[in-house]
């Protein structure tokens, strides 16, 4: 069976909702990265170098990150050489085959969150200014809610001016609670009293929003282990989560603020806000590959239901939809 077949038959697990998601969300990254990769294996008959190096420049300007593009290269190369694989078209199917593989790194991901079976979970949300984070909080808050959890806000980021405000409006929209206190408060103070707050409602899911001040590291880092000092003091073993909010738009600018992070906190998953607004959706394979963090969700768009559990099938699917649609051998 060819690989886009048994890519259809792996997506057509999930809704097809999640599908179209994934198709519309991707496009402006279809309509540029796979359309040249189209046209590269229209205008080569054969495999060879020159088109690989046209090929790696296709990857590279789509933000999949220079290392990652030489893996894959060489990976390619490997499989193409192993297939006897002459006509360029098959190798559209392997790219596609690698790409899965690169994500998913030999096993597939646990991309869900890490959810307690019984008692509180506490999930910090952290990244910088206007990537999203707040909208992300929302989102989230509502797809925990429509599991049947309940939910409780934390607004951590008492630095920025309106986020507390912001925070309270997706609170409202999605029927969530929000604890705060007044704007230039302690963040960890606000934690304590959130986690207390969660403790006596027993509630499921705490959702801690933090500010984004990125101009110092050393600032930063202090900010967010008093916050989780205090986290871990309340309720030992949390938190559960450590979610990194990056806007796709800043591409590998992402990268940057992500080594940020990680060195200041145990990060244990990506949220990939804006990938609808990019061209460069290659990001995510960067950020897996030379990371090593999973994408835990990504934005496809400005509704409340287009924060999407990230898939590496469906996201292959989203670059590649049109011949994954039309390929019924
Ligand atoms: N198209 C698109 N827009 C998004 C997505 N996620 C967030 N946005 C928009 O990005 C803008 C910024 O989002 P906010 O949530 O306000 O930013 P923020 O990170 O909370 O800002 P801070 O609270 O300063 O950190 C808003 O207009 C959102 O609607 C997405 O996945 N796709």
């Amino acid at each position: 069976m060819s690989f886009f077949k048994k890519l259809k038959e792996k997506i057509s697990n999930q809704a097809d909702t999640v599908s179209e998601k994934f198709k519309e969300g991707l496009m402006k990254t279809r309509s540029s990265f796979s359309e040249r990769v189209n046209d590269l294996v229209a205008r080569y008959r054969k495999v060879d170098e020159d088109f690989f190096e046209e090929l790696e420049e296709i990857l590279i300007a789509a933000d999949v990150g220079v290392s990652t593009v030489m893996e894959l290269i060489d990976e390619l190369k490997t499989e193409v050489k192993k297939r006897n694989i002459q006509d360029t078209k098959e190798v559209q199917a392997v790219i596609s085959e690698k790409l899965v593989e690169i994500y998913n790194g030999g096993e597939e991901q646990k991309n869900t969150l890490n959810i307690q079976e019984s008692g509180l979970t506490i999930i910090l949300v952290v990244g910088v200014n206007g990537v999203g984070k707040t909208t992300s909080i929302g989102k989230i808050a509502n797809k925990l809610n429509n599991e049947g959890k309940s939910v409780l806000l934390a607004a951590g980021d008492t630095f920025r001016a309106g986020a507390i405000q912001q925070l309270e409006v997706w609170g409202e929209r999605v029927g969530v609670e929000v604890i705060k206190q007044s704007e230039g408060s302690d963040p960890a103070a606000v934690m304590y009293d959130a986690v207390q707050a969660a403790k006596s409602r027993n509630v499921d899911v705490l959702l801690c929003d933090t500010a984004g001040r990125l101009q110092n590291k050393v600032n930063l880092m202090k900010e967010l282990e008093k916050v989780k000092r205090v986290i871990e003091r309340e309720l030992p073993g949390a938190p559960h989560e450590v979610l990194l909010v990056l806007d796709a738009t800043t591409g590998q600018n992402a990268l940057t603020q992500a080594k940020t992070f990680s060195d200041a906190t145990n990060v244990t998953g990506i949220v990939l806000t804006k990938l609808d607004g990019t061209a460069k959706g290659g990001i995510v394979l960067a950020i897996r590959n030379e990371l090593n963090i999973p994408v835990k969700f990504v934005g496809l768009g400005e509704k409340v239901d287009d924060l999407q559990e990230f898939n590496a099938e469906q996201y292959v699917y989203g670059l590649f939809a049109d011949l994954v649609d039309n390929n019924e051998e």
